[in-house]
């Protein structure tokens, strides 16, 4: 899934995500928590415009989609600023480019406007038209730069963990080096199986579906609800095995899952809609509202869960 994209692709996907992060966590120590809808709305917009001014530079000839680039945004301002958000492609080019960016500048919003919390994310992901004509994820990186970590495709097909801020070690990539040296700052990364007899399923904090709560009565071992804010860090949390699952129905759009998508097919995840369709992106409406997301190993007993209870979904 992720072969195609050049090598120069993932780093910049990677580059853009983890400047993005820096930005947002710059905008979060100058902005402040008191005025929790300015703090918001200047997120999603310095990170937006940045990686709007940075696409256009880097791949001027380049389609993009962005969650803050949607006309239905286009009265939201950032505090202190009097400019419009810049608009995305034109649906029409977009609908016929050979590559686009589907970004989403800050996913878990709510989670960024609240002090203390590091589940939030940036998602850059190239999409790139192929022969089959329903293209492909080609790259994606999530930061998470609350937890000083960006997950990320790479050019041979595969995922890495990269350690954006090494002056506090973490025990992901801790163990990676020799003993006694420092942790290296990038590592491979693959989806961990499950613990046998239990499963943690991750799910919005503020708007958990009530069918995977169905699904986890449904299902034969022991199921463990975990609440985590953005769609990027619960697949990040899958891919790190803090969880074994993501389970998601009931709305969502393309930007909240391209590019950790991207980075869980990379991993050898299991990444499709909750019928086990595949993932289709750059489509003319963005609406992609369900996901599942796990080790290989547990989509056939979730996927056969989620049949069982599909009168619940939303
Ligand atoms: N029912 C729904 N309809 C539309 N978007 C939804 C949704 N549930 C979740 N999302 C979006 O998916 C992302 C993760 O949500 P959650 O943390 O609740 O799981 C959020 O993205 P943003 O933060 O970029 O808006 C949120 O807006
Ligand atoms: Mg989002």
């Amino acid at each position: 899934m992720t072969e195609a994209g050049a090598a120069d692709d993932h780093s910049l996907a990677a580059e853009l995500a983890g400047t993005a992060g820096r930005l947002l966590l710059g905008v979060r120590a100058e902005t402040g928590f008191a005025d929790a809808r300015a703090l918001k709305d200047t997120g999603d917009l310095r990170a937006h415009e940045y990686l709007m001014a940075a696409l256009a530079e880097r791949c001027p000839g380049d389609a993009v989609l962005s969650e803050e680039g949607r006309s239905s945004v286009a009265g939201k301002r950032s505090k202190g600023d009097d400019r419009a958000p810049t608009r995305n492609t034109a649906d029409a080019e977009r609908l016929t480019a050979s590559r686009v960016w589907i970004v989403d500048p800050l996913d878990g919003t709510r989670e960024f406007s609240e002090e203390g919390r590091r589940d939030w994310a940036v998602h850059v992901a190239l999409w790139e038209r192929d022969a089959s004509g329903t293209g492909r994820l080609a790259a994606g990186a999530v930061a998470l730069p609350a937890q000083g970590l960006t997950l990320r495709t790479d050019a041979v097909g595969g995922a890495a963990l990269v350690r954006t801020d090494l002056t506090d070690p973490d025990p992901v990539t801790a163990g990676h080096g020799p003993a006694g040296a420092p942790p290296p700052r990038e590592v491979p990364l693959h989806v961990p199986a499950p613990d046998a007899g239990k499963l943690r399923i991750a799910v919005s904090r503020t708007r958990p579906p009530e069918f995977v709560r169905r699904l986890a009565e449904a299902i034969e071992p022991e199921v463990e609800l975990v609440p985590i804010g953005s769609a990027g860090a619960k697949i990040s949390a899958v891919l790190l095995g803090e969880v074994d699952a993501y389970v998601h129905a009931g709305g969502q759009f393309e930007w909240d899952s391209a590019a950790p998508a991207a980075v869980a097919l990379g991993a050898g995840a299991h990444a499709s809609r909750v019928d086990g369709a595949p993932l289709r992106y750059n489509r003319e409406d963005p609406r992609l509202p369900d996901i599942l997301v796990c080790h290989p190993m547990s989509a056939s007993t979730l996927l056969s869960g989620i049949r069982e209870v599909s009168g619940a979904l939303p």
